[in-house]
């Protein structure tokens, strides 16, 4: 698929703000001003305290459905869709980002199993599908991850919280999008596990330029995958750079570099 004439790069967001609806109250500014550019094929990683609006950046970027959460200033971009009034755009922006929000592991649907999990992506957009071809790329993406391939027909219930984990990391692969945006992705997972995750997002880096945007808080994610990092405080961009060690800091967000820098 080509890309877009103006996306010369995978996201860039220009001074952008998001908001969340109240509850009862005025409505909270949870990323207020923040701008960065993410390349093909480029990796970035956001970090910052709990509450410093990363889950809601990554959000709104992946076009997801939450109710009173949308951008309220500046202009985000991604894959050259703007994210802030996407109209009919909004279908091909969730399909050329594969999203694994916060918790998705925790929160699998319970009468669905493994393999319907992972496919749904492609099979709520295409009932025609190719049940075989799909099967196919379930049982690789199990493979990759490690995961047994009697694993496809169990439920949620039946697997620990790592092996749910990783089904959800399959199923924002499921699409082989250009961009994964994934909150936390290795959360619950253990060393070796979590190394064939890396290599899963390495791999598609290498093959075809994916991109990832990616929270953590762990400076070894940002070594492993040679990211840059935006770090945000109260919705600011606090710091920002390659790598921890090369980050640039504003004034106000110094001494928080004790949140990175380990
Ligand atoms: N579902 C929600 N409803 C209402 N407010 C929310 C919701 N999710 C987040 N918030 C609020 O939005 C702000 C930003 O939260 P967000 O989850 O984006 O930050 P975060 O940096 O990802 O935090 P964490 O590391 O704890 O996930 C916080 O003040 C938080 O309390």
């Amino acid at each position: 698929m080509p890309h877009p004439p103006d996306a010369d790069v995978a996201i860039r967001t220009s001074d952008l703000s998001i908001a969340r609806a109240g509850r009862g109250g005025p409505d909270v500014r949870v990323i207020d001003g923040v701008s960065f550019a993410l390349s093909h094929g480029g990796t970035l990683a956001v970090m910052g305290p709990t509450g410093s609006g990363k889950s809601s950046l990554l959000a709104v970027l992946a076009g997801a459905d939450e109710p009173g959460l949308g951008v309220v200033g500046g202009s985000a971009h991604v894959e050259g869709i703007a994210v802030r009034r996407a109209g009919r755009a909004h279908r091909t922006l969730t399909y050329l980002t594969g999203y694994l929000p916060q918790t998705a592991g925790a929160r699998l649907p319970a009468r669905m199993t493994v393999a319907e999990v992972i496919g749904e992506p492609i099979t709520s957009r295409d009932r025609r599908v190719n049940q075989r071809a799909l099967a196919v790329r379930v049982a690789t993406l199990l493979d990759e991850l490690m995961l047994p391939l009697g694993a496809a027909a169990k439920y949620p219930y039946e697997l620990s919280a790592g092996m749910r984990q990783r089904v959800v990391f399959a199923r924002a692969l499921v699409l082989q999008p250009r961009i994964l945006i994934a909150d936390e992705p290795f959360s619950n997972m253990d060393v070796e596990v979590r190394r064939a995750a890396r290599n899963a997002i390495l791999r598609r880096r290498q093959a075809y330029g994916m991109s990832a945007l990616i929270v953590t808080n762990e400076a070894e994610v940002v070594r492993e995958l040679a990211a840059d990092v935006l770090v945000l405080r109260g919705g600011h961009t606090i710091a920002y750079g390659r790598g921890t060690d090369e980050l640039l800091w504003t004034p106000s967000g110094e001494a928080d570099r004790r949140l990175v820098v380990s």
